[in-house]
């Protein structure tokens, strides 16, 4: 369970917090959607304690698991090296992984459906591939709040819907309390039990997905129309967004 109250936060000039509550229930699955620059990666920063507020208050019941958005390795670490990273908060200062750790490691490669690629090096691989790795990572630390930003940048519609359904199943299957920031609505729709709309320093929406994730909210959240568009002979909606520009003749 994440609590946070009256969160406030300065970037040099700019308040990009201003007054934010936000409480997140164990075993929820929260989206967090809003424009470029509104604070997305900037609150994810003050909830994993990367950031300190300039006031507010942050309670963390749980220990959090961080995948950052989508980056190389410094150096060519093998996926199975940038796995066990995980498992560094149960190591010690100086401690060297040992059989239980490998095995909790392959466990959630296994569950990544990665297997196969425990002894490629990391920079190697495809930009999902590595994605793949990085939640492996995350959860190989047995981390009770899997905080994400951005999971699907850069991500095919395979790999995406790959990344989508994992923290679906993971959410569902074993009751992983999840938060991750996308610029997609329908991978809110999709996964989602709560979402999050940031407007700006002091606007949001927060709620379940069927209150809160509505074209109304969305237009006002991206000032795009949007519309709701059912999927032929299926109880599924998407939205569409009018990307067409105003007849000024
Ligand atoms: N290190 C920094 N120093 C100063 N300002 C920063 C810094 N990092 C971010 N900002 C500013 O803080 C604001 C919020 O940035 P943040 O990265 O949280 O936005 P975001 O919603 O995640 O954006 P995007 O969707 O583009 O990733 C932006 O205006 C950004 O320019």
């Amino acid at each position: 369970m994440i609590e946070a109250q009256g969160i406030i936060l300065d970037r040099g000039p700019a308040r990009i917090l201003d007054g934010y509550d936000l409480r997140v229930e164990t075993g929820s699955l929260l989206a967090i959607l809003g424009a470029n620059g509104v604070g997305k990666t900037t609150l994810l920063n003050i909830l994993t304690g990367l950031l300190q507020p300039r006031s507010g208050q942050l309670r963390v019941e749980g220990s959090i698991g961080y995948v950052p958005q989508l980056f190389q390795a410094a150096f060519s670490y093998s996926v199975m090296d940038m796995v066990l990273m995980g498992r560094a908060r149960h190591l010690g200062l100086f401690g060297s992984p040992g059989t239980r750790d490998y095995d909790i490691a392959r466990s959630f490669l296994k569950l990544m459906g990665i297997a196969d690629l425990e002894e490629r090096g990391f920079n190697t691989l495809s930009g999902g591939q590595r994605q793949m790795v990085m939640i492996a990572q995350a959860l190989t630390s047995e981390c009770s709040i899997l905080i994400l930003d951005e999971p699907c940048s850069a991500l095919d519609y395979k790999n995406q819907a790959k990344v989508i359904t994992t923290l679906r199943r993971l959410n569902r299957d074993y009751g992983q309390t999840i938060i991750y920031t996308t610029h997609a609505p329908q991978h809110a729709l999709e996964a989602a039990t709560d979402v999050l709309l940031m407007k700006d320093a002091r606007t949001y929406r927060h709620g379940p997905v069927a209150e809160v994730l509505t074209p109304e909210n969305l237009s006002d959240l991206y000032e795009v129309a949007i519309d709701r568009a059912d999927v032929a002979a299926s109880p599924r909606h998407t939205f569409a967004p009018r990307f067409v520009l105003e007849d000024t003749g």
